[in-house]
């Protein structure tokens, strides 16, 4: 039986808006056009002319299982995903145990198959538990399943074990994606180094602890023929290799967060540890550099770095709480109503930089709402105001610093596969 989601808004390629009926049938869009008449057996869903746009992607998700089942699950996980708009994450290995056996990717691929609500490609570590001292088997891992590569939640402090990885991971036409921070270089650091550490007394991460990686690699890369990703960019000198390493035609690419891109350092209100993540949020500068980045193309697309803690973790303090806060549930309607609303950015750019960019990026099927396409898609309402309310979020982690923003651009239906895996009012 074939779907008609009658009166829909798109966005055709030059950015304009469209409106459209679109069929869907065994899990593809088999049809797009102006009017499209319904026979007796299809089954009509009304949008009533809401935005629909290319279900998102988000290749930079913690969601905690296996081992840190108490901050999230691949369900919850997944759950909140698809309430963001996104059809496909990307899970991040630093879990208990760490996917970096063939065995333990299966488990995870399997554990994903009976319990995930949205796409899920599984990362595997780079390294054996993460620890940065032996690489893994990463053929074995690529056939287990295997998304890509990253140690993410850590550094790869050896620029020899980096180097090897490249090597295989390139052999394999697999991506390395990269955590940058050199560890000699933290000071055991909870904010950016800068005035609000300064001013707190607190000991600070220096810009240089991410952009010594971010050279380093670009280095090993160009070395290798690898394809190396950088994990949420968050200084101006990281964005000036990058973008020096591109023109030189090295097969670099990275991703922002929306934190990096709406935040800075002066924007912590006090010592509360839902403005600690890493990186940290840098100085206003360095948020403009990433917004100019990202305009530029020197930046690729944006990745939430969705990271729960539990509120008990996070009431720490911001020396001691874990580092990392929440974005799946608020990534797209931030950005809509600080960027798009406000002329940073249009529309089309900002839903490239969640579906058509990370889909090219990292060569997956996906990331355009077309004919022949996977049936993945999200219905927004860009017109209703809500506020964050980190008691509504379907995650387990109710840590974000943007609670009591203003926004508008909340999903309402999200479809996966040609399936409705979320919507609005039938939690
Ligand atoms: N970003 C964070 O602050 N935290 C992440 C780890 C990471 O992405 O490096 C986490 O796993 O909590
Ligand atoms: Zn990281
Ligand atoms: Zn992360």
């Amino acid at each position: 039986m074939a779907t008609i989601f009658k009166r829909a808004r798109l966005l055709n390629e030059q950015g304009e808006f469209i409106s459209a009926d679109i069929k869907i049938d065994e899990g593809r869009i088999t049809h797009i056009a102006s009017h499209m008449d319904e026979d007796d057996h299809d089954e009509v869903i009304h949008v009533n002319g809401q935005f629909v746009a290319p279900g998102f992607i988000d290749v930079h998700v913690h969601l905690r299982e296996p081992g840190g089942e108490h901050k999230e699950t691949i369900a919850t996980g997944t759950l909140a995903a698809a309430k963001g708009g996104f059809t496909t994450i990307a899970a991040m290995p630093n879990t208990k145990p760490v996917p970096d056996t063939k065995q333990q990717m299966e488990w995870l691929v399997n554990r994903i198959r009976e319990t995930a609500h949205v796409r899920v490609l599984p990362y595997a570590a780079i390294t054996v538990r993460q620890a940065g001292k032996q690489l893994v088997d990463f053929a074995a891992l690529k056939e287990a399943g295997a998304f890509a590569f990253t140690d993410d939640g850590v550094g790869v402090q050896s620029a020899r074990m980096m180097y090897e990885a490249m090597q295989q991971a390139a052999a394999l036409e697999m991506p390395i994606v990269a955590h940058c921070e050199d560890e000699t270089l933290t000071y055991k650091g909870c904010v950016h180094d800068g005035a609000f550490a300064k001013r707190h007394g607190l000991s600070g991460i220096p810009s240089v602890c991410e952009a010594v990686h971010i050279a380093r690699d670009v280095l090993l890369a160009e070395a290798t023929g690898c394809h190396y990703h950088v994990c949420h960019i968050s200084t101006k000198q990281s964005v000036r290799i990058v973008r020096e390493a591109k023109r030189a035609g090295i097969r670099v690419t990275a991703e922002v967060t929306p934190h990096h891109l709406l935040l800075c350092e002066e924007d912590i209100p006090s010592l509360d540890a839902n403005f600690k993540m890493n990186p940290p949020l840098r100085t206003k500068e360095d948020q403009q550099a990433l917004i100019e980045g990202l305009l530029d193309g020197t930046i690729d697309f944006i990745a939430t770095d969705h990271a729960p803690h539990t509120e008990e973790e996070k009431s720490e303090g911001m020396v001691l709480a874990p580092f990392g806060i929440v974005g799946l549930e608020t990534a797209f309607p931030l950005l809509y109503t600080h960027f798009v609303e406000k002329g940073v950015c249009t529309l089309k750019q900002l839903v490239d930089w969640l579906s058509k960019k990370p889909a090219e990026t990292f060569r997956l099927d996906g990331g355009q709402l077309k004919v022949g396409a996977k049936a993945d898609f999200v219905v927004i309402d860009l017109h209703t105001t809500q506020v964050v309310d980190p008691t509504t979020f379907v995650s387990k982690g109710k840590n974000t610093p943007f609670a009591g923003w203003t926004c508008k651009g909340w999903p309402t239906m999200t479809v996966v596969d040609g399936n409705i895996v979320w919507q609005k009012g039938r939690e």
